[in-house]
């Protein structure tokens, strides 16, 4: 595999001289994908069987490489928590190849039975650093491949041959670092339209924001509906995020609070930029997010039994915002603020990942709403962080949460702390979230939001 200089396109002939039809390339793949799929951390289905697989599309990215967008459905039963399609896209790239590769072992889909892949193996591509580098290269040019559109930002150049990495964080898409220059996040789950992880950063970047990395690529599909698949930005090479930070910070005893204090302050920062990036938003009506963040909460329960008995003391806190005064304007926001979503680099604090919460439909994550709900994510991320260690450090958490509201208010021009009524209710909104994502994706962690829904619940604090 060549590791710099330039790396051309292959132009070996094509893994079939004409693509085979949807139907029969699922008789190969189809057993394989309805193993693997629930395995992969970023498969949100896993609380139900994969009853129904079909190929949406399928293009032959380069000789041996297939890029696809499966629907896979659970019979009609919903997500838990509702809202969302009992069905989801996902897009896969996969290397087909006649041999065993022992080192792509952890890659391993399986080998194909039947169909016209019969006795193939398939493996996921983006382990595989040869076709990690052939992605890289149709990024660098931009064209078409069947439905699939490669775009780029001009002024930044994406050299050649960067060695490829695939990042083994836990995700809710796939990342690969290209020579600790570039990372390109493959988005996983796909919703038609434009994702805010793209249209964010680059409305961000027009208004001169730097705390948000600026895409350079991306590419998007046209079939069966518009949708973006990936996006390419620089790759903060020597950042922590937030969240081992804080880990380390409480493993070694340090204050965080100055940490805090500054993160609130690039927050306050960020806001500012996306009100001015999308401007022309109004208040929310609190009686409306209340009548929202109930029927969440309802939902969330009928899945999860153990937040049933606190559901009478949840509704009160979203009574009570139906009363509260309306706080700051909405606006476009972050949507999923948490630790893992802030880099610190040097001495600064950088933001990423503006997709929103992955299990809302996008159309819902693209609307305007309070800045507090990203305040309250990240106020409960740092009761996360205290809960990762026994005893549990409260007090940590609330001198946290004191420092990074002072320092957004500092620039904000609002004070967070002032507005008791409205933090409560989001943050039990966002906690309910918590409960219901742990629920689907690491039900070991679920205790860390349920401590929190019995305090709010109870408490009310
Ligand atoms: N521009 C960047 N520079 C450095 N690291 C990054 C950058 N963007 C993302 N990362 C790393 O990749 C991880 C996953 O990125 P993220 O956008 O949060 O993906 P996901 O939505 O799949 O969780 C982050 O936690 C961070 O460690
Ligand atoms: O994958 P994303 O970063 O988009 O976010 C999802 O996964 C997060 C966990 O990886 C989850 O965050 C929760 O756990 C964090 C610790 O791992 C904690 O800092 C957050 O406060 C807590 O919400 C996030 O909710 C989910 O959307």
């Amino acid at each position: 595999m060549p590791t710099k200089g330039r790396v051309t396109m292959p132009k070996t002939a094509p893994l079939s001289p004409r693509p085979a039809p949807a139907a029969d390339l699922m008789a190969s793949l189809g057993d394989l994908l309805r193993q693997w799929l629930p395995r992969q951390r970023w498969f949100a289905g896993k609380d139900r069987p994969v009853s129904e697989l079909g190929l949406l599309s399928m293009t032959e990215l380069f000789p041996g490489c297939l890029h696809l967008l499966v629907h896979t459905g659970h019979g009609g039963v919903p997500a838990p928590g509702g809202g969302a399609p009992a069905g989801d896209c996902y897009q896969l790239l996969l290397v087909v190849r006649k041999h065993l590769l022992p080192r792509l072992g952890r890659a391993l889909i399986g080998r194909a039975e039947q169909g016209p892949l019969a006795g193939l193996t398939v493996y996921d591509a983006l382990h595989d650093p040869r076709s990690a580098q052939l992605l890289l290269e149709r990024l660098r040019h931009p064209g078409t491949a069947g439905p699939l559109r490669f775009e780029r930002a001009p002024s930044v150049p994406v050299p050649s041959g960067l060695p490829p990495r695939l990042l083994e964080a836990e995700q809710s898409n796939t990342s690969l670092v290209y020579g600790d220059e570039f990372i390109l996040k493959l988005f996983r789950r796909i919703q038609p339209g434009v994702n805010p992880d793209l249209e964010v950063p680059v409305a961000l970047a027009a208004q001169g924001c730097r705390r948000v990395p600026a895409p350079v690529a991306w590419f998007r599909t046209t079939h069966p509906q518009e949708a973006t698949l990936g996006v390419l930005q620089p790759y903060l090479r020597d950042a922590s995020d937030g969240w081992a930070l804080a880990l380390q910070a409480l493993a070694s005893g340090d204050d965080f609070t100055v940490q805090a204090h500054e993160l609130g302050r690039a927050m306050a920062e960020v806001h500012l930029a996306l009100a001015a990036a999308f401007p022309g938003t109004g208040h929310e009506d609190n009686g409306s997010t209340a009548a929202a963040m109930t029927e969440r909460l309802d939902s969330a329960a009928h899945s999860v039994p153990a937040l049933r008995p606190f559901v009478p003391g949840l509704r009160s806190a979203f009574g009570a915002l139906a009363t509260c005064d309306s706080g700051p304007p909405a606006q476009r926001v972050h949507g999923d603020l948490h630790l893992g979503q802030v880099l610190r680099a040097g001495r600064e604090w950088f933001v990423i990942d503006f997709e929103g919460e992955p299990t809302r439909p996008l159309a819902d994550r693209c609307t305007a709403q309070s800045p507090v709900r990203d305040i309250a994510g990240m106020l409960r991320s740092f009761d996360y962080a205290a809960r990762q260690r026994r005893p549990w450090r409260p007090e940590w958490a609330r001198r946290c949460r004191e420092a990074f509201c002072g320092g957004y208010a500092a620039l904000a021009g609002w004070d967070p702390r002032k507005k008791h009524g409205l933090l409560r209710a989001y943050e039990t909104d966002r906690a309910v979230y918590e409960v219901l994502y742990e629920a689907r994706h690491r039900p070991d962690w679920l205790p860390v939001p349920m401590a929190a829904i019995e305090r709010l619940a109870v408490r009310g604090d």
